[in-house]
């Protein structure tokens, strides 16, 4: 089948803690057609994270000039910062036939569900196994301080609240189950009638190749 196909928007929520980055970094060493959306953000950087890779850290004017100049695809205030998508990275990836993928909260996710874009999304919510595994998983990354993770903690309720929304629910307990699962999931939307433009032309051909006496 000739035609190329369009890109696919994916997106991953989850509370904060619950696997999102470490299954987003799974998904890109997988397939490089998978381009991540790397978010700008007015929080400081973490230990070892860099500028331009992990986010585009900005201050907070910078931020706002951003989104007034309509170059946020989607943005949202979490935990006390502003985060963001910007719009031409993704326009971009998506030209040249490689599926976007956003590691975003709830709010994101429907701004880019109802986007003007007009591209197909596949919108996935991590569940943590309990809350208990979430803190402590919070925790056990050792980059927020105490006063960070009980934030994150109590508000992820909040975002837990939106798992409907999405078009799967996966609970992250055993992290290669998980992985294998979003590969899956992953896989079958790529193969969706509407991700296979070629696919009529190659019914026709089939069509023909029938009505030519083709069969035996
Ligand atoms: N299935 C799992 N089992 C055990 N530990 C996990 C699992 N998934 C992720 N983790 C660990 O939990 C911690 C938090 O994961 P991660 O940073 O990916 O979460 P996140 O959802 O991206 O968080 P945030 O929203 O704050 O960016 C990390 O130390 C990660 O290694
Ligand atoms: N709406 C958006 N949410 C975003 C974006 N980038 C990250 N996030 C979410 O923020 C929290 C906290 O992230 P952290 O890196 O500070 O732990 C988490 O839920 C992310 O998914 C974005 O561009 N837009």
């Amino acid at each position: 089948m000739a035609s190329e196909r369009r890109g696919l928007l994916i997106i991953l929520s989850s509370p904060s803690g619950a696997g999102k980055s470490t299954l987003a970094r799974r998904l890109r060493a997988w397939d490089d057609r998978i381009v991540f959306s790397v978010s700008a953000t007015t929080r400081p950087p973490r230990p070892g994270e860099e500028d331009g890779v992990d986010y585009h850290f900005l201050t907070e004017s910078a931020f706002k000039k951003e989104v007034a100049a309509g170059g946020m695809l989607e943005h949202a205030h979490v935990f006390g910062n502003f985060y963001g998508s910007p719009k031409p990275p993704v326009r971009a990836a998506i030209e040249q036939g490689h599926d976007v993928l956003f590691d975003i909260d709830w709010q994101g996710a429907q701004q880019i569900r109802n986007s003007e874009l007009g591209l197909h999304t596949l919108s996935i919510f991590l569940l943590p196994p309990s809350i208990a595994e979430l803190k402590r998983r919070l925790e056990s990354r050792g980059q927020d301080s105490a006063e960070t993770i009980a934030r994150r903690m109590q508000k992820s309720w909040d975002e837990i609240s939106h798992w409907d929304g999405y078009d799967f629910v996966l609970v992250n307990a055993d992290l290669d189950e998980t992985e294998a699962r979003l590969k899956s999931i992953v896989t079958a939307a790529r193969l969706r009638r509407s991700q296979q433009p070629g696919l009529t032309e190659h019914v026709r051909r089939l069509q023909a190749e029938f009505e030519d006496g083709g069969t035996p």
